[in-house]
């Protein structure tokens, strides 16, 4: 870059950062996101690194800035509150310790403390004779704010201490620094109460701690879920403390302040650099947000005499993990149909890192996540990825609106067959009702063919979508129809791939009933229950003969599944689907009621049986193998298709709801005596 157009750029960046300064430590509502500040403010250093002549005194490496409010106290504390210089690799907590051992040969035996570096607000409290006198935030490290009432109202904070170990004796000043923040699991509680009440929600419990310590009424404070973490004293006087940062922890814990459990003593370097890599998972576990690990020198002598550069101690480093949360603009907001119809709205980002990967899409959920969020078309968004799960989108970042963004409406169409679509009583989603939709079709086949279904291998995604576009194929019966002529229209398919496939969907004729029951993709049945189904019922024409009565009486099955298998059979278009399958050969049979047809000899064939009590010889889940080995069934409740009842100890209401049907009840002595004769 030319000189004179750096320049320019060191200008605009100092201005940028100090905005962004203003936006996060005055108003508590920052417009991007940390990782993307600490990167400016990195720039800003290289800059400065490569022209030392160019420094202004504007900028914020230099001037901490005054972030103190005008409607708070004022506090001027005992000591400089410090930050942490920032590493982004082990190589620079490798070349932090070259630099320190520089200076002090001590560092090469040194012992070191690893802390969560938790993501809150810095808080200092002084207690005078083991009262707590005041609280401050930290200001710009000299001047701070008092916000003592706030404080109060945190309850994990001790208003006198000691309060665990008594034997203790504090010293006169005691100036202690914690972080005040909120648990990831309470942020989400309330913000589903501030939704709930229709208040404006919160983006982050970072954000959210902040805000609710650093304005007026303590109330307020007290009705937020504000914790505390230690781990330092400031100051003290008219007293001892301990002289390693480990003892001080204990110390802290012991004098009744929480103190993260989450810290870990090293021995040595080596050690400290072997246990900062377990980092990444600790900080999944952890139900709080934290921005990385702090390293610290045990030795609290050493560290002092270290001294600092500018506003960071050199004693201690923050080694800051990637960023999980980043802000991006909302270019767009695409539409999936799933199998069932129901569309789902994504949003489509300006491609952006997040946690390490490049993120260019999210799921929105629903329409009425959009709605409830104000999501708009060309908002600049906070998105997350918490763990490995898929990023998502906490909220738009309202405060820098330009008025260009779009409202989201809600699509009366279906966006790819373009027929009316439907919202169901009582439920969020929207669906396409529209069976021949192109894209519920390709949902439906991808489901058809996939592992727990008809597992047909090389017929993924893609390729669905290569079969349903080229009109190969208009229901999933037809794909018992492809000619290899078909496949090799296609491109990309040559007479090998052709064949596979073919021979693939020929194979998937041989697949049990309960599969082929779970790949027709009705709503709401799965595995479970098409295995369930499939053992009761012998074929797919005795499925579409029985009804919702038939299938409520079976056990897992309630109402709205029922429901959901009755209108699928009931349907023309699945009708005749059936029909093909049944001609191209596609024809299972139920394997138990095989048994029961095929096998004379099975002694309970046809038999329907409900089990009552407890039995001598058998545990429930052994009389059930039983009866379906003898080709029976057994079910949960008496009817009149009940064949008998098989009664052990305290049978309970079976036994009589088939006494008053006139249903036979048998013993399980005569049971075993009819039964287990030919064996
Ligand atoms: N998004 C924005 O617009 C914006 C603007 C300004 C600052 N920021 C963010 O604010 C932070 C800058 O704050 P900073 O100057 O205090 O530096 P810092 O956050 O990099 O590190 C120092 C802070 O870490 C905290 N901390 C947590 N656990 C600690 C522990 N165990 N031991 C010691 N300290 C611990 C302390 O509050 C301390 O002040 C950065 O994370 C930066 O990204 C963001
Ligand atoms: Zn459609």
């Amino acid at each position: 870059m030319e000189e004179d157009s750096l320049k320019t750029k060191y200008v605009e960046l100092i201005r940028e950062i100090n905005q962004h300064n203003y936006q996060y430590h005055v108003l508590d509502q920052p417009i991007i996101s940390d990782g993307e500040f600490d990167r400016l403010l990195q720039e800003l250093r290289r800059i400065e690194e490569a022209h030392p002549d160019w420094i202004s005194s504007e900028s914020p490496t230099q001037r901490v800035g005054s972030f103190v409010l005008e409607k708070f106290g004022k506090v001027t504390h005992a000591a400089p509150v410090l930050s942490l210089a920032n590493a982004f690799s082990e190589a620079d907590v490798k070349s932090w310790l070259d630099r320190i051992t520089k200076l002090d040969e001590r560092i090469k035996y040194a012992d070191f403390v690893l802390e969560p570096k938790i993501d809150g607000l810095t808080v200092v409290l002084t207690y005078q004779n083991g009262i707590l006198v005041q609280g401050a935030t930290r200001g710009d490290g000299i001047t701070g704010e008092d916000i003592t009432p706030n404080i109060r109202t945190i309850r994990s904070i001790p208003l006198k201490i000691p309060i665990k170990n008594q034997q203790i004796k504090v010293p006169e000043t005691l100036v202690v620094r914690g972080e005040v923040f909120m648990f990831n699991s309470d942020f989400e509680e309330l913000n589903a109460e501030l939704e709930k009440k229709g208040e404006k929600t919160w983006l982050n419990p970072r954000n959210t701690a902040a805000g609710s310590l650093r304005q007026l009424n303590p109330e307020i404070t007290a009705s937020r879920p504000l914790r505390i973490y230690t781990y330092q004293v400031l100051s003290y006087s008219g007293g001892e403390i301990p002289k390693t940062q480990w003892e001080l922890l204990e110390y802290l814990n012991e004098l009744g302040f929480p103190v993260s459990p989450a810290c870990v003593y090293c021995e040595n370097a080596n050690q400290m650099l072997q246990r900062l890599a377990p980092w990444k998972e600790t900080r999944q576990k952890l139900d709080y947000d934290i921005d990385g690990v702090v390293i610290k020198i045990n030795d609290l002598q050493i560290a002092a005499e270290l001294g600092f550069v500018g506003k960071d101690p050199r004693g201690a480093l923050a080694l800051k993990f990637p960023a999980m949360e980043v802000t991006t603009t909302l270019e767009n907001i695409g539409i999936n149909i799933g199998r069932t119809g129901v569309l789902t709205p994504y949003a489509i980002f300006e491609p952006v890192q997040c946690g390490g990967v490049v993120v260019k899409q999210a799921t929105l959920h629903n329409f009425d996540f959009i709605r409830e969020k104000d999501i708009r078309i060309g908002d600049r968004v906070m998105i997350k990825r918490a763990g490995d799960v898929i990023p998502y989108v906490i909220g738009p970042i309202v405060d820098i609106r330009t008025g260009k963004e779009l409202v989201y409406e809600v699509p009366d169409q279906c966006p790819v067959c373009g027929q009316k679509v439907e919202k169901l009583p009582g439920e969020v989603a929207v669906y396409c009702v529209n069976n021949a939709c192109p894209a519920q079709l390709i949902r439906n086949i991808e489901h058809f063919a996939s592992r727990g279904a008809m597992d047909i291998n090389g017929l993924g995604i893609k390729i669905v979508e290569q079969i349903v576009s080229n009109h190969l194929i208009n229901d999933i019966a037809d794909l018992y129809q492809l000619q290899k002529a078909d496949l090799l229209t296609l491109e990309g398919f040559g007479e090998k791939k052709a064949e596979n496939l073919l021979q693939a969907i020929e194979n998937s004729k041989q697949q049990s009933l309960g599969r082929l029951i779970n790949a027709l993709g009705i709503r709401d049945v799965g595995e479970v229950v098409a295995e369930m189904l499939a053992s009761h019922f012998p074929d797919l024409s005795a499925l579409m003969e029985a009804d919702f009565h038939d299938f409520i009486m079976l056990e897992g099955i309630g109402p709205n599944i029922a429901q959901a298998i009755s209108d699928w059979f009931d349907q023309p278009t699945n009708q005749k689907i059936i029909q093909k399958l049944r001609d191209a050969g596609v024809w299972p049979k139920s394997v138990e009621n095989k048994a029961s047809n095929e096998d004379e000899n099975a002694l309970l064939a046809g038999k329907i049986i409900v089990v009552t009590g407890t039995l001598e010889r058998f545990s429930r889940d052994e009389i059930k193998e039983f009866i379906r080995q003898k080709g029976g069934k057994s079910t949960e409740s008496v009817s009149q298709k009940t064949s008998f009842v098989l009664a052990g100890e305290n049978p309970g209401s079976k036994k009589s709801k088939a006494l008053e049907l006139g249903i036979p009840v048998m013993s399980e002595s005569e049971f075993l005596e009819r039964y287990t004769r030919q064996d």
